[in-house]
């Protein structure tokens, strides 16, 4: 295992939203009257000296990501305004460099380097400087090493040991966390990445009194938000679900900004409904929250209810992309594979050979996918919540302990689907993605049953993962002689990462966040400017059970084919043929 790995710090010293949804989230913008900034085209040709990166750290980008030449749209609107040290709210399609970017910032911010211009003693009073909250320990580790490669690169003259950098907090299986702790408290790190759970049950020992920049990344899986478009009664338990038991990020963050917060309730003395915005209360940090999927109820929390954002219009740029899946991702086909009880897989229907981008034609009905998106995307969310990864592996050894048989989750069909488009269509690497409750290391048992070369994703190990984000480049190296691998993985492992290499995306079942977490799973593959493959396999059934009351059948109806038509049609996609199962 490379070096970097094993050095821990303690051994060195939207979704596509419809038209409507759109508009609904510009007007909010305008409604807020906040600094938007807007694309130009005369944005692609900045460099990023212009944005603010300094000279030393684009020729570093430039010598160790050769193929990052220049500046991503987003990365032209985001990388100012981190530097302005305004609040950031930045929503665009995935791939498009929002974490790198945001990384960039950091490195270029003098604020976060600032007490070492001060001074060239050794701080007396330490204090992390920025913060990065990310959902699991793998995102954690990906972007820790892009600053390594980029702190460590070869034209750099002058490299400072990497703990007083960045280090990460987050539950890394098979090492204690005691030991990041305590290298914590021995250097005091410029940038320290975490997962919520951590850093929550560690808050008092994390230096951050003079923190500059808070940034959650994936912010909509980190944050719990009450869905829209639930009926009432409903939308006010679960409200006060979340105020009675707030995830851990709503917590970090109101600690963090507790100073806006207090200003913000703080009785109002023009007898006024606004909350008070007053310039003494800056010195909190800036706030930047990043996601592909920015939804309209997180938008609306954050205003009106997080208390987060009182610093007012002038303190904040409101960053929104492109958000039409279908021009962002040209180049990605998407199919579905349903199976029925007899473990049969057909295409699913109105599925095209061809893939015709003129061709939007869509069918009646089914009405309701929105507000089951909803709800849905809520469900995953409170998941994400509560499951971080390094809990959710010991979730999965649990359910595999010996004398605890069940049936697998999933049906032979959907095995053997998946076992075929593998070795029929994968070239190189592929990425399942298995809802949370599948036994992941029994799924990869049962795969190589059948031929498949499946390893669990894990970025600690350099076969299944580590690789990537180790050469910093893509996953060519996770390829031996044996042939092509798939990687196995849930949603909440998965969001945010970067496998550029990847050619296919498994998925299995109906993603439980519905559109949004499709987006994200498709957002995988097909990054910048590359083709990809989502194949989703689905179950269609019918079937008589006993009802466990005196002997009576009852019918049970599983049809998830029309939940993914109701997906694919709110995205806009025409399903391609997999042309095997014909
Ligand atoms: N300016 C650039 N030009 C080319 N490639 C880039 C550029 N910036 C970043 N990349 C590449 O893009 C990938 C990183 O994308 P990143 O994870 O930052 O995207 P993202 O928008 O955060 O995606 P997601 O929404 O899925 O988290 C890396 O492979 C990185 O090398």
């Amino acid at each position: 295992m490379p070096s970097w790995l094993l050095q821990t710090p303690a051994s060195s010293s939207f979704r596509i939203s419809r038209r409507s949804q759109v508009t609904l989230w510009w007007k909010t913008l305008r409604r807020n009257n906040s600094t938007v900034a807007k694309p130009g085209p005369e944005l692609a040709d900045l460099s990023w000296k212009r944005l603010g990166v300094p000279a030393s750290v684009a020729a570093t980008v430039r010598s160790v990501f050769p193929h990052i030449e220049k500046p991503t749209k987003t990365q032209a609107r985001l990388i100012p305004a981190i530097l302005s040290g305004k609040d950031v709210l930045l929503k665009d399609q995935t791939g498009t460099g929002k974490s790198f970017g945001l990384i960039l910032a950091l490195l270029s911010d003098f604020r976060v380097w600032r007490s070492e211009h001060e001074s060239h003693k050794k701080p007396t009073n330490p204090s992390v400087c920025a913060l990065v909250i990310v959902p699991h320990k793998d995102l954690a580790l990906q972007l820790a090493r892009w600053i390594q490669v980029i702190i460590e690169s070869k034209i750099q003259a002058q490299r400072p040991e990497l703990p007083t950098v960045v280090q990460v907090l987050a539950k890394i299986p098979g090492e204690p966390l005691e030991e990041r702790l305590a290298a914590l408290e021995r250097v005091t790190p410029h940038i320290l990445i975490g997962t919520p759970q951590v850093l929550l049950k560690n808050y008092d020992s994390l230096k951050l009194h003079k923190l500059n920049t808070l940034i959650v990344d994936e912010v909509d899986y980190l944050i719990e938000t009450v869905p829209n478009l639930l009926d009432k009664f409903k939308r006010e338990k679960i409200r006060k679900k979340i105020a009675k038991y707030p995830g851990p990020t709503r917590q970090l963050l109101n600690k963090i900004l507790e100073p806006r917060m207090v200003k913000a309730d703080a009785p109002n003395t023009d007898r006024t409904s606004a909350p008070i915005r007053q310039p003494q209360i800056q010195h909190t940090p800036q706030l930047v929250l990043s996601t592909a999927t920015f939804r309209g109820h997180l938008n609306r929390f954050l205003f009106q209810g997080s208390g987060w954002l009182t610093r007012g219009d002038m303190h904040l740029v409101k960053i929104n992309g492109n958000t039409e899946m279908s021009t962002w991702l040209p180049n990605v086909t998407h199919s579905v594979l349903v199976v029925n009880e007899k473990a049969e897989v057909r295409n699913i229907e109105g599925a095209i050979v061809s893939h015709d981008p003129l061709d939007q034609s869509t069918e009646e009905g089914e009405t309701t996918v929105q507000a089951d998106n909803e709800e849905a995307a809520f469900r995953e969310t409170i998941t994400g919540e509560l499951s971080e990864v390094g809990l959710q592996g010991e979730d999965v050894l649990a359910s595999e302990a010996p004398g605890l048989e069940a049936p697998p989750p999933w049906s032979l069909g959907c095995i053997e689907a998946i076992s075929i488009c593998f070795a029929m269509d994968v070239p190189q690497t592929a990425l399942l993605v298995t809802p949370a409750t599948h036994p992941i290391h029994k799924l990869i048992k049962e795969l190589k049953g059948y031929g498949v070369d499946a390893r669990p994703l894990d970025m600690l190990s350099s076969s299944a993962g580590g690789d990537h984000i180790l050469n910093g480049k893509g996953t060519e190296s996770l390829v031996d002689d044996k042939g092509p691998i798939l990687l196995v993985s849930t949603l909440a492992n998965t969001r945010g990462l970067d496998l550029p290499n990847l050619s296919h995306v498994f998925v299995m079942g109906v993603p439980e966040g519905r559109v949004d977490s499709y987006t994200h799973i498709a957002g995988r593959t097909g990054r910048f400017g590359k083709s990809g493959k989502i194949v989703t396999i689905v179950e269609k059934y019918e079937e008589e059970v006993d009802d466990g009351e005196g002997g009576k059948k009852k019918r049970v109806v599983k049809d998830e084919e029309k939940k993914m038509k109701g997906i694919l049609r709110e995205m806009s996609i025409v399903p391609r043929k997999v042309e095997h199962f014909d």
